[in-house]
């Protein structure tokens, strides 16, 4: 199972609606937490470094993308629960998985048992048929995809790599794993293709504990991957034929996910290994050991008990098997650009420009998609916002356009409500006269007269509440500003939000005379958020109705 340290001063208390509950671990996109929902359920929350938040093109293919994965189910997916915003980063929640990564269990005890990789072969293939029978691809298949639950195997992260990856530009290297199809070195966007090639690799490393491609340098492994044909005698028998046909370097003759199942089921074989799935426990594995990756270094393993038994062929350590070594020097890809020694396994590597296909195409039907959903998102997003308890005023989403017709009522927008009297423990101090002086003679000698002590009120808190326009980006990116003014007295105030928006801040001071804005970022579609503010100036409630073309 994976080992859940505690949190740090850094981390979230909370994402969302999860109660953050430890540190998993740490890959090359984010942080992966344990967490737990509201009624008590572990899940794993992934929140992406900040860069991914920062890229608008990112931003956009991750909501469109996760949302297609929110609607895979299967019996080896981890499914995902939610995708957000949370401080200026994306997150997504998924089915926890109490069992290490495939990646772990191999270098851990080396390379796995032939009936296993067979039951490995199956389960994977359901939830990668699963996945692409969705509309979807994974997008970044790899050993550290698949998590070996007590039930089994669980596939995760699928659809993530293909937001993450961003759109091919010339130069721009798509994909940084052993395990990418040659088609994504050279442009291609991610795919139910490519996913099969990464899957035929994951099975190749399952049986040798080494990607086909090797991992030793970054022109080496691509250069492999684009022409060569690697070693697979290690495979079980029955798994030779799959494999082989998914390594194709033509992605239109890689057999489908749901092809290969069928094939592979008909034969016998199943989702569970003949001595039933151990749910091995993985130690944490050292800090230097990383999962593959053409980061430019190699994996140092250390000496796994039981991995001196496995009979992992010594050619296909991490250098390439004698059988595909030759075909390297034949490869007529410039290689030149390409650095030797590449930064983090996240820098894009650099190759020679290629055609622009694929997933530029995709995102450009994205943007396209993307923008006429949120004109229609748009007129659909109400807000409504009451002064405490109800009845509430309902105000439309500000966006200019009259909403269309059932979607939401449509109203006038109500001036906001006032808190009316200073609470009652206000307290009243006199205001100081001052005394004659000594020191300064009076010109006259009569008395001037003296005005009888004052009292005056300070201006009593109250805090005023005013909804903005509604910000949409795409048809996932929404966000409300919220003006908070403290026209009276100076105003301490809180904030919670109920599911499914995350708030900029949740607590605040506001001097006496001044304003200050937060914000709100609305991730689902068709669900209400309220936001209440609870302060010294009284309460306010703004209901967020967040429409969308599903609902
Ligand atoms: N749903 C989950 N349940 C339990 N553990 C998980 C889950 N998802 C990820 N983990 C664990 O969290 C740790 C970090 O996972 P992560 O996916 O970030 O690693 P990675 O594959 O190296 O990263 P990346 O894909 O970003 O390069 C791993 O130990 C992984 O097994």
């Amino acid at each position: 199972m994976p080992t859940i340290r505690p949190l740090g001063p850094a981390d979230p208390a909370r994402i969302a609606s999860f109660k953050v509950t430890g540190r998993i671990g740490e890959g090359g996109h984010g942080v992966v937490y344990a967490a737990e929902t509201g009624s008590g359920e572990r899940v794993a929350v992934k929140v992406l470094q900040r860069r991914f938040w920062e890229d608008d093109e990112v931003r956009r293919a991750f909501g469109a993308d996760l949302r297609q994965a929110q609607r895979v189910t299967g019996e080896h997916i981890a499914r995902v629960l939610a995708y957000g915003i949370h401080q200026q980063r994306l997150y997504y929640a998924c089915e926890y998985v109490d069992g290490p990564s495939l990646w772990e269990i191999v270098e851990r005890r080396g390379p796995r048992q032939a009936d296993e990789i067979e039951a490995l072969a199956v389960a994977t293939l359901s939830a990668l048929a699963s996945v692409h029978a969705a509309g979807t691809a994974h997008g970044g298949f790899k050993p550290g995809s698949v998590l070996l639950g007590p039930d089994g195997p669980r596939v995760i992260d699928f659809g993530v790599g293909r937001a993450l990856d961003g759109p091919p530009t010339p130069g721009r290297l798509i994909g940084t794993s052993p395990f990418t199809a040659p088609e994504h070195l050279v442009g291609a966007g991610p795919g139910p293709d490519g996913d099969m090639f990464a899957w035929a690799g994951t099975m190749v490393y399952a049986a040798t504990g080494h990607p086909p491609f090797g991992q030793d340098s970054v022109p080496a492994v691509i250069s492999r991957i684009l022409s060569e044909t690697p070693d697979l005698s290690a495979l079980p028998g029955t798994l030779l034929d799959a494999v082989t046909a998914c390594l194709d370097k033509v992605p239109a003759r890689r057999p489908t996910a749901r092809e290969l199942l069928a094939r592979l089921t008909g034969a016998g074989l199943t989702a569970a290994p003949a001595a039933g799935w151990s749910a091995p426990a993985a130690p944490p594995l050292p800090p230097d050991i990383l999962e593959p990756g053409l980061s430019g270094r190699a994996v140092s393993s250390p000496a796994a008990p039981d991995r001196a038994a496995q009979a992992a062929p010594a050619s296909a350590a991490a250098a390439p098997s004698a059988r595909t070594a030759g075909a390297a020097a034949a490869v007529p890809v410039a290689l030149a650009a390409v650095p030797l020694a590449p930064g983090p396994q996240e820098e894009p590597m650099e190759v020679p420009a290629a055609g622009r296909h694929g997933r530029g195409h995709r995102d450009r039907t994205y943007v396209l998609a993307g923008a006429a959903l949120a004109l229609i998102v748009a007129v659909m997003v109400a807000l409504v916002v009451s002064p405490g308890d109800p009845p509430r005023a309902r105000i439309p989403g500000a966006v200019g356009s009259p909403l269309p017709p059932g979607a939401v009522p449509s109203a006038a927008v109500p001036s906001l409500p006032e808190t009316p009297a200073p609470p009652p423990g206000a307290t009243v101090e006199p205001t100081p006269v001052p005394s004659p002086s000594p020191e300064k003679p009076e010109k006259s000698e009569r008395p001037l007269p003296v005005a009888p002590p004052t009292t005056t009120h300070p201006p009593a808190p109250v805090l005023h509440v005013s909804p903005g326009r509604v910000r949409v980006k795409s048809d996932y990116d929404f966000a409300v500003n919220i003006r908070l003014r403290a026209p009276g007295g100076a105003v301490t105030w809180r904030a919670t939000i109920t599911e499914g928006a995350v708030l900029s801040s949740t607590r605040g001071r506001i001097r006496a005379g001044s304003s200050a804005t937060i914000t709100v970022y609305g991730t689902p579609y068709c669900s209400t958020s309220k936001v209440r503010f609870t302060s010294n100036g009284g309460t306010r409630t703004v209901t967020i109705v967040w429409g969308g073309v599903r609902c």
